[in-house]
């Protein structure tokens, strides 16, 4: 499936960063069909939520399991492999040169896609300097997304801020996924750059990432749900 043929409801990528896989399953319960399309990082995944990945998946939702790697190529190589067994749809890892082809490589031929992750979306120009980084946001994104599409990487994750700039370069072979998605009048939280979810649509993001908003909403089907309407309108 080319991007342009993502279904609107598909867009829409709930983060389940919840504390159990109890809190997580009651979660999607709540959530029910509003949302076909779930993530799983750090928090689920250490608290027993990996075999969530091919329960979510065996009901007909799709996993973004996002683990976020990044170590020596043979390394990264060897636990994407493993990976490509466990039912997701899309792995995170950094965007590192020798990062991104270890992953590709582990992944192979199978359906697994690989996201690479150019600059987090809590991090500004003077967070990178502070960092080491002589280049600023744009352009080190940028530049990630020429390595990472020379190395056949499948998609992008960036802040809906740099969707256009990343479109020209890849055209629409790459996926393009956004967190750092704020309905309007929602709390920042550690997130600086951030689009309210019919921007980042209309400035061409394949897929939204959205946790906190929706997960700590006091009715998450609800704040789904006004999500996926917003998204909706901005595809009309
Ligand atoms: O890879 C990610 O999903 C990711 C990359 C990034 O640059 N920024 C970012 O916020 N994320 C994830 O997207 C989700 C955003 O959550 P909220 O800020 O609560 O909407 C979190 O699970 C983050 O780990």
């Amino acid at each position: 499936m080319t991007p342009a043929e993502i279904a609107p409801k598909d867009r829409l990528i709930v983060a389940l960063d919840l504390p159990s896989v109890d809190a997580a399953e009651a979660m999607i319960a709540r959530l029910g069909d509003s949302v076909t399309f779930y993530k799983i990082g750090y928090r689920l995944a250490y608290a027993g939520g990996l075999p969530l990945v091919a329960k979510l998946a065996d009901s007909g939702k799709k996993v973004f399991l996002d683990l976020k790697l990044h170590d020596i190529g043979n390394t990264v190589s060897q636990g994407v492999e493993s990976i490509t067994r466990l039912g997701a749809t899309f792995l995170t890892v950094h965007a590192y040169p020798q990062t991104m082809k270890g992953a590709v490589e582990g992944r192979g031929s199978s359906t697994l896609k690989i996201l690479a992750v150019t600059v987090l979306t809590s991090y500004n120009s003077d967070d990178l300097h502070a960092a080491g980084y002589r280049l600023g946001v744009s352009e080190l994104v940028e530049a990630r997304a020429q390595q990472a599409q020379v190395l056949g990487i499948d998609g992008l994750v960036s802040s809906p801020e740099e969707v256009g700039a990343l479109r020209k370069i890849v055209g629409h072979q790459m996926h393009l996924v956004t967190p750092g998605i704020r309905p309007a009048g929602s709390a920042t939280g550690d997130q600086k750059r951030i689009m309210t979810p019919g921007r980042a649509i209309s400035a061409g993001a394949d897929y939204l990432v959205v946790g906190r908003p929706v997960v700590e909403a006091s009715d998450p089907r609800a704040a789904a749900d006004a999500i996926q309407a917003e998204i909706a309108q901005a595809l009309a």
